[in-house]
This record gives structure tokens, sequence and C-alpha cells, in this order.
């Protein structure tokens, strides 16, 4: 359960009269999640959602966030919009931390995705990235390949405790992939943690995307990869090509790939499977005491990287686009 921040009832109660969303029926921690203390709040005008945002979430960076999620609504993306207060402040603090107050999204997350939603993804990541055009705001990457380096040299003498060959691996991929890590690609706003959790589903439909903090702008195909990596492995974490081959299709339906895109495709896989062992393993390390969490597990992407490191093309992941 992620709920590092503990919200007090009366301040709680102080902090929704300053809305116009009804009087409080309940409040309870969310037992999904592992960055920001999410809560679901009942009300007597209906559901919503508050989040207190934790340490990855930079204040600065929330403006884009909550003006992200109002663009991509107006555009025909299902995402939960901020909710303002009277002063018409969609942003507020509570228990020390920025908080917001978000609408609730119907729908459920599907944790062992079939072709299916690996295809409803893909349709829906290009509809996410073609309706981010013309959103005003710009965002950096900060957990991009000039990143990565930074995150591991201060945990790297723990790396034996995860894995015997964690740290040789890490150190060289950061020299292989900050070598060749592609600039140049099409690029514009990407989601940048599009996993399962966060694509909710009604039926075989996707009902709605959540949880914009780490949307940035950077390589379109870099964002599919992270998909790929999220949504195309079975439980033990082998990849499935039935899964990758639904998922380009779906994406490249609707926004072709570019011949350069698809050469990089190997490599944006293997960053982008770095990118979660490192976040993986640091969080694994420094689990902050008293937190309601249960880290995820940093060797699900080592397993991903090994294959990825044994891909040279993309027809290695059995796909010929
Ligand atoms: N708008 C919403 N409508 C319905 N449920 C929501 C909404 N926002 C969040 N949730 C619920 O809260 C859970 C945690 O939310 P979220 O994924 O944003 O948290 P997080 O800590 O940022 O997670 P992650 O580990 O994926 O980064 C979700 O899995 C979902 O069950
Ligand atoms: N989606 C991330 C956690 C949230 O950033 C992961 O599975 O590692």
């Amino acid at each position: 359960m992620a709920v590092y921040t503990q919200v007090d009832d009366a301040e709680l109660i102080a902090f929704l009269s300053t809305y116009d969303i009804g009087d409080l029926l309940s409040c309870k921690g969310i037992a999904e999640g592992v960055e920001n203390s999410n809560y679901f709040l009942h009300t007597s005008a209906g559901n919503f959602i508050l989040t207190l945002y934790e340490r990855r979430v930079a204040e600065a960076d929330l403006p884009f966030f909550l003006g992200l999620m109002e663009h991509l609504a107006t555009k025909g993306v299902t995402c939960p919009q901020p909710v303002r207060n009277r002063a018409g402040a969609a942003l507020g603090r509570l228990a020390g931390r920025p908080a917001m107050i978000a609408t609730f999204l119907d729908g459920y997350a599907v944790h062992h995705p079939e072709p299916a939603h690996c295809a409803a993804l893909g349709d829906a990541l290009a509809r996410l990235h073609l309706a981010g055009a013309g959103f005003p705001l710009r965002r950096e990457n900060a957990l991009s390949v000039d990143a990565w380096r930074g995150l591991f040299a201060p945990a790297a003498d723990r790396a034996a405790e995860v894995a015997d060959d964690l740290r040789e691996t890490v150190e060289s991929e950061l020299d292989l992939l900050e070598n060749r890590w592609p600039r140049d690609l099409p690029r514009g706003v990407i989601h940048a943690d599009l996993f399962p959790d966060n694509v909710f589903f009604l039926g075989d439909k996707i009902s709605g995307l959540i949880d914009f903090y780490f949307a940035c702008c950077d390589a379109f195909a870099y964002d599919l990869a992270i998909c790929f990596n999220a949504w195309c492995f079975d439980a033990a974490h082998a990849y499935a090509p039935e899964k990758g081959v639904a998922l380009l299709e779906a994406y490249a339906r609707l926004r072709p790939l570019t011949p350069a895109e698809i050469d990089a495709f190997p490599l944006l896989a293997r960053g982008a499977a770095l990118r979660f062992l490192l976040t993986r393993y640091v969080d694994w390390l420094n689990v902050p005491e008293g937190a309601l969490v249960r880290p995820k597990d940093p060797r699900e992407y080592l397993a991903k990287l090994r294959f990825h490191r044994t891909v040279s093309d993309i027809g290695g992941y059995g796909l010929a686009l």
C-alpha cells in the first residue's frame, strides 16, 4: 500500500471545506502504487482521489502534470481531472505535502494482459502521443539516460544483495547506452510510466489512463519501449512475441514508426529496462520507515534487460514493421 503521509481527520475536513464537493463520508488509503500517497475519498457529492505528492515529484513540475491532464481531456483522452477549490486552485497543501483532489475513474487494471489488451494499449498510446501536440508546457525527462549513472552510483556497493551480476551488468549498460542513446527521434509529450496498473479497462476497452507524474517531453518510441517491457512479457519475465506484435502493430496503425525509430527500438527497450531496474533497485534499498508500501522487484527488470541484450534488431522480437 502506498501511504507515506498520514492525514489527520480534522485537517482533511478543513481542507475539504475549501472545495464544493460535499461532506466527507470516508477516506481510505489505497492499496496500490509506490510513488505518492493516494486516498480514496467518498463525499456526499461522489467519489474522488486525494493524492499527496511525495519524494520523486518536484513541486515545480505539478503545473505541467495537472495542465497536461486537462489538455488531454480536451483532446478526448480520458484521464483524472484536477478538481479546483472555490478559489480556483487545483493544488493545495495537506499534512505538509502538496495535495490534489482528482475525479475518480471507473475501470480496473488488468494485471496479466493478453494480446488484445496490448493492442488496445498500442492504440491508446498512439492517441495519447497525438493528443499531446499543442500542449504548451515543457518538462524534460528527469529520469532519462543522463540521470541513470547518478542514480546507480550511490547504491552500487549493495548491488550483490539483489543479484551477483547486477553491478557489472548495469555498469556495462551505462557505458553502452550513454554512448549510443539516440537523441533525434520524433518527440513530444510522453506518459513514461504506462504500466498495466495505470491503464483502466471496462470489458475489453480502455476506460482511462492515470498517473501522469512521470510525463515529460521525450521520444515517442521510448514511451512505446517502456510499454513493451511492462506489457509484453509473461509472468516468468519471458518475452511474449504475440503481445509485442499486438502492441506495436496497433500503435503503428495510428502513428507509423519511422525507420530511425525501428532501428533504435532494441536499444530503447534496453534503456527502458535499465531505467526501471535502477529506480526499483534504489527503492528496494530505501523503503522509508513507517511507510505502507511494497517495493517492486528489481530482478524482473534485470531479466528483461538480459533478454534485450540478446536482440540486435526488431526482427528479434518477432516484428516486421
Ligand atoms: N483517478 C482515479 N480514479 C480511480 N482510481 C484511481 C485514480 N487515481 C488513482 N487511483 C487508484 O490509486 C492507485 C494508485 O494510484 P497511482 O498509480 O497514481 O499511484 P502511484 O503511487 O503514483 O503509483 P505508481 O506506482 O504506478 O507510480 C491506482 O492503482 C488506482 O487503484
Ligand atoms: N511503474 C513503476 C513504478 C512507478 O514508478 C515500476 O513498476 O517500477
